[in-house]
């Protein structure tokens, strides 16, 4: 058997990529079966990680009373977040809707335990943040396998990093990467929110890539 991906295979891989899309308005309160859940949080789980650390957790919400204080931890950085924009920019930010905490019907926690394979680790001694940095490659599978299983994912940040410690009983050493809202979807959108309510364009690659070495020229 050849180890390259037939033309089929590649395109849904493609597809995954290109139409996975940051989801906050769309969620449906249909229940995710647990199998389904399994199957992504095991594709999570299969994310490279620095020294094969896999110095992941995941804290799976659905309890609606745990969705609300998390809600609440958002709209007191939410504000604080808003207050940092000036006129017309701050308008367009309050219009936006940046979570679907107690709309979606599972909400998932991935943390980074910074000391699961002792002080030293394979790859991390020079560079320290990769831990954190595997954390997130565990995201992104999440989010393909999800998008891939019809399922939509929301990235929430905006939310004080020791609030959600407490408010998911998160103890010191843990540090909490993404809190993520999880369920099936009315429809996905065909490009980022933030593109089609006017808050920012993509960037053309061409200007994103340099040979060699660093070039000393703007984005866009
Ligand atoms: C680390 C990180 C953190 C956040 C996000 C993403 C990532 C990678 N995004 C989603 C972000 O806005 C979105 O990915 C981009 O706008 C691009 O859109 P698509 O993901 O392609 O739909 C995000 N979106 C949102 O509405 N509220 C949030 O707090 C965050 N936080």
């Amino acid at each position: 058997m050849s180890d390259a991906f037939t033309a089929a295979e590649r395109e849904a891989l493609y597809k995954a990529i290109f139409s996975r899309r940051d989801v906050r308005g769309q969620f449906l309160p249909d229940p995710v079966p647990e199998e389904i859940l399994h199957r992504i949080l095991e594709a999570a789980h299969h994310a490279p990680s620095v020294g094969f650390m896999q110095p992941w957790n995941f804290i799976v919400v659905t309890d609606p009373a745990v969705k609300a204080a998390v809600h609440a931890d958002f709209q007191a950085a939410n504000e604080e977040a808003a207050a940092m924009f000036e006129g017309e920019r701050r308008t367009l930010y309050s219009r936006l809707k940046l979570e679907g905490i107690r709309d979606a019907p599972i909400n998932l926690c991935i943390t980074c335990d910074r000391e699961r394979s002792g002080p030293v680790v394979l790859g991390r001694t020079h560079m320290p943040t990769m831990d954190l940095y595997s954390c997130v490659c565990a995201v992104q599978n999440l989010w393909l396998a999800a998008r891939a299983e019809g399922l939509g994912v929301g990235w929430v940040s905006i939310l004080h990093e020791q609030a959600l410690k407490t408010t998911l009983g998160i103890p010191g050493r843990i540090v909490p990467v993404a809190y993520l809202c999880l369920g099936y979807v009315s429809h996905f959108e065909a490009g980022p929110e933030l593109e089609s309510k006017g808050w920012r364009r993509r960037l053309p690659l061409e200007s994103l890539v340099f040979r060699d070495r660093w070039e000393d020229r703007e984005p866009g």
